[in-house]
């Protein structure tokens, strides 16, 4: 199988490639999420993963078996608490089903939570707040919020498997 991941970011290859098979072949190509450079909501977030996955699929007609696989990160509120959560979708298309899932949510602190709800992207505001570059491609929130216990890649790549699962998995056969 040969998996084609929707995002020029290594940290989304990665998740990938840490739950495939060796066997599996996993790249990285840059394609457009159709939706805003932060999405807002889960639904916006959603689509942003599912319009990844069907572009990422579609760069190849490489007649070898493959999935296209998009991955979202988004800021969403939950209902019942306060605040605001970083959350990701991900989805995985073989050209004909899609499925969708999330993988874990964490909750942003108030500092960072009132720049994002202002409207700033929460990449920049990462790299402004500790004074890095490329935190998104690196540990990522993920790993700032839980002071290295899950990193941005291990944090993505439970939605991946999740939404892998209706292709490897015979119970959804
Ligand atoms: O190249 P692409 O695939 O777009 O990868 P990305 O790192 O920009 O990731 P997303 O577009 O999925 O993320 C949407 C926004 O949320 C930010 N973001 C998401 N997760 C993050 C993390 O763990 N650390 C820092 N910024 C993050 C990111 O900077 C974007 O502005
Ligand atoms: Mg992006």
């Amino acid at each position: 199988m040969h998996v084609v991941v929707g995002s020029g970011n290594p940290v989304k290859r990665r998740a990938v490639e840490s739950v495939v098979a060796r066997a599996w072949t996993v790249e990285g190509v840059s394609v457009p999420s159709d939706v805003a450079e932060q999405p807002r909501g889960h639904e916006e977030t959603r689509t942003g993963a599912e319009n990844r996955a069907r572009a990422a699929y579609a760069t190849s007609d490489d007649p070898e078996s493959r999935l296209g696989v998009g991955i979202e990160g988004g800021v969403a509120r939950v209902e019942g608490c306060s605040g605001l959560f970083l959350v990701n979708w991900a989805a995985a298309t073989d050209g004909d089903r899609l499925s969708r899932a999330t993988g874990p949510s964490f909750p942003l602190p108030d500092h960072v939570a009132r720049r994002v709800g202002g409207g700033e992207e929460l990449g920049p505001v990462m790299d402004d707040e500790l004074g890095e570059s490329d935190v998104k491609k690196r540990q990522g929130a993920a790993g700032v919020f839980t002071a290295g216990m899950v990193d941005r890649t291990a944090s993505l790549s439970t939605g991946v498997a999740a939404a892998l699962g209706p292709f490897v998995s015979e119970q959804y056969r």
